[in-house]
């Protein structure tokens, strides 16, 4: 079968680049067979050898480049081909928001035919050190911890003493953290056996207040010499003002387990996006990027073109950051979201805001905004911002039957938006505009607000 195929294993082949996958390689097709091959660049010339052909694509390595983009430049980042953590280091930041720009556009086009004007992407002044969460995995090498990143690929662990991508006092909080817990005698937990204590550390830093949360996440119940760590973080990490204890002893992925309780200090951290201020707990969603965060919501706030008198849904509101925004402008907001703990912490911060016209409910938005739609009550304007896998089908067929003038779409997957924006064009709506926004400078990652109105 591999006979009929415009490439073989081996060949080695010049190629012009036309793409790159959300992965960050280089597409190049060889009579309409596609080729990926890692670090190639789009509009760059390269000689490359074929590694590997299934029957519908390929894989290659770049043995020479012969016409550099304009927009390749040197990653500054030292473990930046080891980490799985970034991808577009080698593309120049203009290059970032033109790819991100594309991206979106062709998704929209290809996977859900609309035809709809995509503005350029909005971007960082500096796209450096932006993340205020630093979440790391543990391991252990010659007796100490270490801990960093996966591997690309594996499951094997990296040690890293800084991220370029992290606020700097992050590095320190989580080198300190590792260091406190390895003079203590913490093993890490070894994934293969199921065996060992400490399985992640995550630190959560208020951009502007600078207030720390700890997270230790162990297998086991309690942490070695519990008292001990404790106190020396206390002592040694500035601004700390919680440290929580998560339990997860499954086989899995998943960082976080069931049990989670406060060590020291408080149950939340606060922050502020723009005048509003947000507490935040350890299971509760927010968003990485402080800065763009500011830039996303005043989009999904100016599409929502409210007066005053509307009554609005936030669907998936996570602590009901976009829902007190959307508040100061409308008459009632109805805010829902999966996670308790994120609720609680969403009435709280209506509460710290003096907000008193959002009502917020724990639930699969498919489940709750059904319901509350059989009950009688109706949106003059809905606002989604979903995970990756974007909207139910039950969530979209409630929207169509509820007729909310406007619709707000967040979204940070392109393909979920595009699939459920034919969803909702087909049942009466119009996509009036899309913006990216990009939340996550130097990854493939980008986020996009669409404006829909009822035609
Ligand atoms: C991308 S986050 C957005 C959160 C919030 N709008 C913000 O900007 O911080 C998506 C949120 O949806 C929540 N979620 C996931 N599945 C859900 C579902 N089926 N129903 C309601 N909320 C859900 C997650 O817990 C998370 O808080």
């Amino acid at each position: 079968m591999s006979k009929t195929l415009p490439v073989q294993k081996n060949d080695i082949i010049d190629i012009i680049f036309e793409d790159l996958t959300h992965e960050g390689s280089g597409v190049a097709k060889v009579d309409g067979y596609p080729l990926f091959i890692p670090n190639g660049l789009p509009g760059e010339k390269a000689t490359v050898k074929v590694i590997k052909t299934n029957k519908n694509y390929g894989f290659g390595r770049l043995v020479e480049i012969k016409e550099r983009s304009p927009y390749r430049v040197e990653a500054p980042c030292l473990i930046y081909k080891e980490c799985g953590g970034c991808q577009l280091q080698h593309l120049s930041y203009e290059g970032q928001l033109k790819m991100k720009h594309k991206h979106v556009m062709d998704v929209l086009e290809r996977i859900g035919k609309i035809n709809t004007t995509v503005h350029p992407t909005l971007g960082m002044e500096d796209p450096w050190r932006y993340r205020n969460k630093s979440q790391v995995p543990i391991g252990e090498q010659e007796g100490g911890l270490i801990g960093g990143f996966y591997q690309q690929r594996s499951h094997q662990i990296i040690n890293m003493e800084q991220c370029l991508i992290q606020q700097e006092e992050n590095d320190y909080v989580v080198n300190t953290v590792k260091d406190i817990c390895s003079k203590y005698g913490v093993r890490a937990y070894d994934e293969a056996r199921h065996k060992g204590d400490l399985r992640h550390i995550m630190v959560r830093r208020g951009a502007i207040t600078k207030e720390v949360m700890i997270v230790l996440i162990t297998r086991t119940q309690d942490i070695p010499n519990r008292k001990a760590i404790v106190d020396e973080i206390v002592e040694k990490v500035p601004n700390i003002k919680s440290i929580i204890h998560n339990v997860n002893n499954k086989k899995t992925n998943v960082i976080m387990g069931e049990i989670t309780r406060v060590l020291w200090g408080e149950e939340t951290i606060t922050d502020y996006i723009g005048d509003v201020k947000f507490a935040i707990s350890a299971r509760s969603f927010y968003q990485v990027n402080p800065e763009q965060t500011k830039v996303l919501y005043e989009k999904a706030l100016e599409y929502a073109d409210l007066n005053g008198e509307e009554k609005v849904i936030d669907a998936y509101c996570g602590i009901g950051t976009i829902s007190l925004f959307l508040a100061k402008k409308a008459r009632q907001v109805f805010g829902v979201e999966i996670v308790p703990q994120a609720i609680e912490d969403a009435r709280k911060n209506a509460l710290i805001n003096d907000i008193h016209n959002v009502e917020f409910a724990v639930g699969e938005a498919e489940v709750v905004i059904p319901n509350w739609y059989k009950a009688g009550n109706e949106a003059d304007v809905l606002v989604v911002d979903p995970p990756r896998k974007g909207c139910d089908e039950a969530l979209l067929q409630t929207i169509l039957d509820m007729k909310p003038r406007k619709v707000v779409y967040v979204s940070c997957n392109p393909a979920t938006l595009a699939r459920d924006l034919r969803v909702l064009e087909d049942g009466g709506y119009k996509t009036e505009e899309v913006q990216p926004v990009d939340m996550f400078p130097q990854t493939t990652h980008v986020e996009a607000v669409a404006r829909l109105s009822l035609v």
